[in-house]
């Protein structure tokens, strides 16, 4: 056999078949690694001089590579591995239910607003089925309710002497299921249930011209004046901007829905009419009188304002809520004059009471129609046609006509007092009740007579 000739090769001892080598020399060589296998065919002197080889014929025994895949060293990284990914999990879970927490602590008005909406939305589908006259509520309606929070700036709710509602709470009137009532000229009203089941009426004033501590002197005298036919107002809270009053919900309506809306033609008689007007009139007069030295009239008298409690009686509701106007030219009046202005306003409540008509409505001016016709001397065609065939007295209410009249007088120093307004009412019923009393007693007569007569 040959000797292979000498190759100098860099750095690795190629990969050869060395079963039919007979010599194999890589001394003095840059060569290195683990010998091959050549069973014992070669000595040590062809590995010479090469400090980078190992394993046999030479003496230096090679180390036991680190293997990359070895069973200790996968095993170590898989569980490094493992609780790795195991600490990021529970840090992210962490980490995760803490923002979540947070978030939901910020929204929680929201929330507590859109649980409000849909407590609202329930009421109003029940109250549309067992009542009548319901209104729907339109999303506008809905967001006003909702927005009470913001426009009242949350102040706190100032709850005043009627036990109907002691202890309630802001947030517990603002979560109470609500409906919308119907919208006057100053705000929106509202019917709300609260626990236990009364009903308040909620009464939204916007823009008014009322400073907050000046409403709030207002409410703290006006709760202290008591009178059958005034309905108190039971809590409220105001901002600069708006006002929140709240009073006892009055399920018969008003005097204006029994004059003017009445669909099953409930009877309003002669006898009644006089009635609710010495009534109305006698109340006035006495928180005029109270309420004189703190200048506070009622504002805003008509007859949507006149509520009919639970026994028809009448009640004047809203009292002291607005800035005094002059009905002429709508320019604030002077406070000598704020009760005048009331006396001008229980006149056209007269004017309703014996014509039956809606003053202004339809651009018709009662008001200012019933002079002229008085003036013609044709004031039988200002009554009521149901009290003209009723045979109600046409003196006395061509009387109550004159009281009218003078109530409505355009210069409110002419105008009498609501004291002297009262006083004639109360002749004028005196007088309907002694007839009545006459009456009465003719036909109790009348009836004796028949049952003597053989
Ligand atoms: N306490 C109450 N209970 C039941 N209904 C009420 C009560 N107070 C007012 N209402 C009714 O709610 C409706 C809206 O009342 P609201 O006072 O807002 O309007 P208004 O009287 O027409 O005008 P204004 O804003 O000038 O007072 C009216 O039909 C009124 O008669």
């Amino acid at each position: 056999m040959d000797e292979v000739p000498v190759v100098q090769f860099s750095n690795e001892t190629p990969e050869l078949d060395f079963s039919n080598l007979v010599r194999f020399n890589v001394s003095n060589s840059n060569l290195g690694g683990v010998t091959p296998d050549v069973s014992g065919r070669l000595d040590s002197s062809s590995f010479s001089c090469n400090l980078e080889f190992c394993g046999k014929p030479l003496s230096k025994v090679c180390p036991v590579p680190p293997s990359p895949h070895g069973e200790s060293g996968s095993k170590v990284s898989s569980r490094n591995q493992f609780l790795i990914y195991s600490l990021c999990g529970v840090l992210g879970f962490v980490s995760g239910f803490l923002l979540a927490f947070m978030l939901r602590k910020k929204r929680k008005p929201a929330i507590e607003k859109d649980e409000v909406a849909k407590e609202e939305v329930e009421v109003d589908e029940v109250n549309s089925k067992d009542s009548g006259n319901s209104s729907e509520v339109s999303d506008g309606e809905n967001e006003d309710w909702l927005s009470i929070e913001r426009g009242t700036g949350a102040s706190s709710l100032v709850v005043l002497s009627s036990p109907l509602v002691e202890g309630m709470t802001f947030k517990e009137l603002l979560r109470a299921p609500a409906e919308w009532v119907g919208r006057g000229n100053t705000g929106s009203l509202y019917r709300v249930r609260l626990v236990g089941g009364v009903d308040v009426a909620v009464k939204r004033v916007k823009n008014w011209e009322i400073s907050k501590e000046e409403f709030k002197r207002r409410m703290q005298r006006i709760d202290q004046v008591k009178h059958p036919n005034v309905l108190p107002p039971l809590a409220y809270c105001c901002s600069e901007q708006e006002g929140l009053l709240v009073y006892e919900f009055q399920q018969n309506g008003s005097l204006f829905s029994l004059l003017h809306e009445s669909q099953n033609n409930q009877p309003f008689n002669w006898g009644s009419r006089v009635s609710v007007a010495a009534k109305i009139a006698e109340a006035l007069a006495f928180t005029h009188e109270s309420l004189q030295k703190d200048g506070i009239a009622h504002g805003n008298l008509k007859s949507s304002n006149i509520m009919l409690n639970k026994d028809m009686e009448p009640c004047i509701s809203e009292y002291g809520l607005k800035a005094v106007k002059n009905h002429q030219n709508q320019s604030i009046i002077s406070q000598t004059n704020n009760f005048k202005s009331d006396v001008y306003g229980f006149g056209v409540i007269l004017l309703e009471l014996l014509a039956g008509n809606e003053v202004q409505s339809d651009g018709f001016d009662l008001a200012s129609w019933v002079p002229s016709v008085v003036s013609e001397e044709l004031t039988v065609e200002v009554f009521d046609r149901a009290l003209v065939l009723e045979g109600a007295s046409e003196e006395r209410m061509v009387n109550l006509l004159h009281v009218a009249l003078k109530c409505l007088s355009p210069f409110p120093d002419v105008r009498p007092s609501i004291d002297q307004v009262a006083t004639m009412i109360r002749s004028i019923k005196e007088e309907e009740e002694e007839e009545e009393e006459e009456e009465e007693e003719e036909e109790e007569e009348e009836d004796r007579s028949i049952s003597f007569d053989p």
